[in-house]
């Protein structure tokens, strides 16, 4: 698969890069970001944690503001940045922030204008950890997953549809259940048509109701966040988690908003918790 560079600059010894390649799942060309720590050049295969970015976002704003290079360097660790949806000119679109590009919510498509590009769990599921495992050093049997708001939704439901992929998962802000927020219902009765019962495999609260288990998570919330209480809706996990036996952490943090100065505040310690899980 070749894959074209786009930019890489040096950080924290390791390289910061930028790379893009022709999607056979999305037909689109796809951007992504990854940050290599100073210990891939000795040639060891090295543990990856992948970060699932929010509504807008494409791989660079964790890369310019979610301050994730010191602790990667420290412990090791690969970091990888999807985008999040297709992008271009054939490819469909909203009006709204809140579906079409930029806001792929990390599931496959159904429904028509969508289903032709918007195929982001295959994506990031089957065809870019083959593409990370090709060109970098990376050890696919240790993998870690976190992201932020649609992405942490990304990250609990992708870590609870595919056990033993993940190692350990976290999220800053999930949104928890699309099902009962109305950025979820928009997304998912878009892309998956009015038939609610396939929405369930694409909600963390109603996996866990349906059977999906994972030993532990990790969850940060600003409680200054203003999509806290019609978006993002964390008591719906924590009643689910607490019925279903698994151990949630969840940290509500005083002050902190929805924005990048709150994931960047926290990021170190997601990393740590996810380099133990990681056996590093
Ligand atoms: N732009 C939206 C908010 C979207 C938003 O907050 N997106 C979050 C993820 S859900 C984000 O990370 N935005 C990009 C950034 O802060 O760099 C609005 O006007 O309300």
């Amino acid at each position: 698969m070749a894959l074209e560079t786009v930019s890489t600059n040096t950080a924290f010894g390791g390289t910061q890069g930028v790379y893009r390649h022709k999607s056979k799942e999305t037909r689109t060309d796809m951007t992504f970001a990854v940050y290599l720590p100073p210990q891939a050049g000795n040639g060891h295969k090295l543990p990856v944690l992948w970060y699932l970015s929010g509504l807008t976002c494409t791989h660079a704003n964790v890369m310019e503001k979610g301050e994730y290079r010191r602790a990667c360097a420290e412990h090791g660790i690969i970091f990888v940045a999807p985008d999040t949806s297709p992008r271009g000119e054939g490819v469909a679109d909203d009006e709204a922030y809140d579906m079409g590009q930029g806001a792929g919510f990390y599931l496959d498509a159904t429904e028509e204008p969508w289903a032709e590009h918007f195929r982001m769990e295959s994506y990031i599921m089957k065809e870019l950890p083959g593409i990370i495992e090709e060109n970098f050093t990376a050890d696919m049997t240790r993998q870690s997953i976190t992201g932020h708001s649609m992405g942490g939704h990304g990250a609990l439901t992708l870590a609870l549809k595919n056990p033993g992929t993940f190692r350990s998962v976290s999220a800053f802000a999930p949104i928890a259940s699309p099902l009962s927020c109305q950025w979820g219902q928009k997304a998912l009765g878009g892309y998956l048509g009015g038939d609610q019962s396939s929405w369930r495999r694409h909600d963390t609260v109603a996996l866990i109701e349906d059977g999906a288990h994972m030993r532990e998570i990790l969850v940060d919330q600003g409680d200054a966040d203003g999509f806290l209480k019609d978006q993002l809706k964390p008591d719906l996990l924590k009643v689910a988690c607490e019925k279903a036996d698994i151990s949630l952490n969840f940290r509500l943090q005083p002050g902190y908003d929805h924005s990048y100065y709150f994931i960047s505040t926290f990021m170190a310690e997601h990393i740590d918790w996810h380099a133990n899980k990681l056996g590093i």
